[in-house]
């Protein structure tokens, strides 16, 4: 038995690919990608500009964006089947499960799912793309014994997912914000979920397998479930004061606090976090409420006080997708939809330039002769 290379935890650091997708410039505190700061287009681009910056490369003229949304639009509407299907689904099924499950079944649909080239997997992710805001809506409402509900395609991507949620036409503000997170969730870099998908599709399986196995990974509350887990946490108290002291009981109990914390950001607030918390001024201002607002910032000073730890993205989304009116259990399900942009773009990278993924451990179990 021979012991080979020094093993590190978490694969910490250690290079998976070469991508010309994106890249957390920690120096300069950037996001890439294809070449573009993903903070700035926050401000200034809207999340359809960076699907086709992640599909098609580049930032799409006025006359591209409309072509790109009708194209979405022709996908709104799901398979019968796959309704059907969810609604065989037991009723405390995690919404989450139930995306994945959707996902996986929209494989069935594929005439021609052995071709891998870019463009037959590029229309797959357009496809994905414009089914995941009907099917993660309704996935959640036929869990909830609801209703379905159609999308409505005279409106904006965006502002027809998060009518469809809430049920009333979204205000420009709540839009602009809705939208702004779909954006800053869209690609980043080498996350678990994405290692995953490149994982899976580098055994030459297909996009949907690849984004099948990504759902699993971002459900668990150390990558995309930590939003819907910090505002169970916020919703467990009423005052500033409370929400102190919940957080220092948990840090003596060796708990980690969700939200806060990042592998590639760990002296340092997420960017993205910064922008999402900006929004979160805007939504408390204009509801004349800063409890959630007041409560975060105190739960920062904490963390940083006692941990030196900051917020990630996910600390601040979750108060402001609840200001926006969104059921919790929606959180994480949308935060793929989002992805979903990144990860075909991956799945598409791998398969173009492809070798399986087949790393070594080192053995440290019974010893034999
Ligand atoms: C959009 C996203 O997916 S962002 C990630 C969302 N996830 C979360 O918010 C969950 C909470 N955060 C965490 O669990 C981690 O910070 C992760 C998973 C994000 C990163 O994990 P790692 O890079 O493996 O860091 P690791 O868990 O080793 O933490 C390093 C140290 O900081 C501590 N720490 C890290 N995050 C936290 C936290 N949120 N609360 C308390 N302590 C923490 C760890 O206990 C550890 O301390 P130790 O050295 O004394 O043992
Ligand atoms: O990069 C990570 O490890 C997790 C993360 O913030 C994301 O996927 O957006």
């Amino acid at each position: 038995m021979t012991i080979k290379e020094k093993y590190v935890p978490g694969l910490e650091g250690v290079i998976a690919s070469e991508t010309a997708i994106s890249f957390l410039d920690t120096a300069k505190e950037k996001i890439i990608i294809k070449g573009e700061d993903l903070i700035a287009l926050s401000k200034n681009n809207d999340y359809l500009d960076v699907v086709n910056l992640l599909l098609e490369g580049e930032l799409p003229s006025s006359l591209e964006k409309v072509a790109l949304e009708d194209k979405l639009k022709q996908h709104y509407d799901l398979p019968e089947k796959v309704i059907e299907l969810l609604k065989l689904l037991p009723k405390q099924t995690h919404p989450m499960d139930a995306q994945r499950t959707g996902i996986s079944m929209l494989s069935g649909y594929d005439d021609d799912l052995d071709d891998r080239s870019p463009s037959a997997n590029k229309e797959r992710a357009y496809q994905l793309l414009g089914n995941l805001p009907t099917l993660t809506v309704n996935s959640y409402r036929v869990l909830q014994g609801q209703e379905i509900v159609a999308p409505k395609k005279d409106l904006s991507y965006s502002a027809n997912f998060l009518s469809m949620i809430t049920g009333k036409l979204p205000t420009e503000l709540e839009t602009k914000i809705f939208d702004q997170l779909l954006l800053l969730y869209s690609e980043h870099e080498m996350p678990n979920s994405t290692f995953t998908a490149r994982v899976i599709a580098s055994t030459q399986s297909d996009i949907y397998g690849a984004l099948t196995g990504a759902v699993a990974s971002l459900k668990g509350n150390l990558h995309g479930g930590a939003n819907e887990a910090v505002m169970y946490m916020l919703n467990d108290v009423k005052t500033v004061a409370e929400f102190e002291e919940l957080m220092l009981k948990k840090l003596q109990k060796k708990e980690k606090i969700m939200g806060f914390g990042h592998r590639v950001y760990m002296k340092k607030m997420d960017p993205r976090a910064l922008i999402v918390k900006k929004a979160l001024k805007e939504l408390s201002a204009q509801a004349g409420d800063d409890l959630l607002l007041e409560m975060c910032e105190a739960g920062e000073r904490l963390m940083e006080r006692e941990k030196g730890l900051y917020p990630n993205l996910d600390y601040y989304a979750a108060p402001v997708y609840w200001m926006l009116g969104i059921p919790i259990p929606l959180y994480t399900p949308i935060f793929f939809s989002a992805r979903t942009a990144g990860l075909c773009a991956h799945v598409i990278e791998q398969h173009e330039n492809n070798r399986i993924f087949r790393p070594r451990v080192n053995y440290i179990g019974k010893a034999y002769s």
